[in-house]
């Protein structure tokens, strides 16, 4: 069985996903109860190894749609067991990696599928991560010598990742669009690596601009810095929005 359809997102502010790194459990509600219009959150390593799995349902109970971007990586049954137990927390989308392989994709979508319907929670829509944000063509190449270039190595974990059962990718704006070509809706592009005009790259290689993203093909783009790290979040947020507008 598939995640249960997260919708094409009707507003943009269910199209952005604020990451909420580099704080603490009460920073991150805080933040959370600051952006009125807010929908979703992703909670990565960061804070859930400060938190625990606590955060998840402090989040939902302010009303929001958690993300969980923990990156499983690990054997059949250590991924199937990882994505039983994120199931378990109500997480919407968790993250996995492609690279981990086909069975252990299928493992890991077969998993959370059962641990939802047992405990009478939405299907959450896993993502295979295919190349992270920050790597660059240039350097991949050297450092991973992988044998075929970033730009078909992407499209090449996602097709693995969609074939294991697999309902959405996370991938950076440079290649939403042959991704989406490839596997269109209501498969899930999710995209980190977003930088609004005149904000600071810091360590992501492939950005684009929300808009340029949702233009083209995007689902969800993750934003975490050019909110979180705003003297005026809620400013920022806001101006995101009306990009997408
Ligand atoms: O390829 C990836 C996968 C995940 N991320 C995560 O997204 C956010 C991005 O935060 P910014 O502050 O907007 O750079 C962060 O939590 C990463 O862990 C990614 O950047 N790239």
């Amino acid at each position: 069985m598939l995640a249960e359809p997260i919708q094409a997102p009707p507003s943009p502010a269910d199209a952005i996903i604020v990451a909420l790194d580099g704080m603490d459990p009460e920073a991150a509600c805080r933040l959370a109860r600051a952006l009125p219009e807010l929908r979703w959150v992703k909670v990565g390593l960061e804070l859930f190894v400060a938190a625990g799995p606590g955060i998840v349902s402090r989040l939902q109970e302010l009303g929001l749609q958690v993300f969980l971007d923990l990156k499983f990586h690990d054997i059949p049954a250590t991924m199937a067991g990882a994505c039983r137990s994120a199931a378990r927390l109500g997480a919407r989308m968790i993250t996995v990696h492609a690279a981990a392989g086909g069975r252990a994709l299928a493992a890991a979508q077969a998993a959370a599928v059962d641990a939802a319907q047992e405990a009478d929670l939405p299907v959450p829509t896993l993502l295979a991560v295919t190349v992270l944000t920050s790597w660059e063509a240039d350097s991949f190449a050297a450092e991973l010598a992988i044998g075929e270039p970033l730009e078909h190595y992407v499209p090449r974990l996602a097709a693995l990742a969609a074939a294991a059962g697999i309902a959405g990718a996370v991938c950076s704006p440079h290649e939403v669009s042959s991704l989406r070509a490839a596997h269109p809706a209501p498969f899930t592009l999710v995209t980190p690596g977003i930088r609004p005009a005149g904000s600071a790259a810091g360590d992501q290689r492939r950005v684009l601009t929300p808009a340029q993203a949702i233009a083209a093909g995007a689902s969800h783009l993750v934003i975490g810095r050019p909110i979180t790290a705003s003297p005026d979040p809620a400013a920022a947020f806001a101006a995101c929005c009306a990009e997408l507008a």
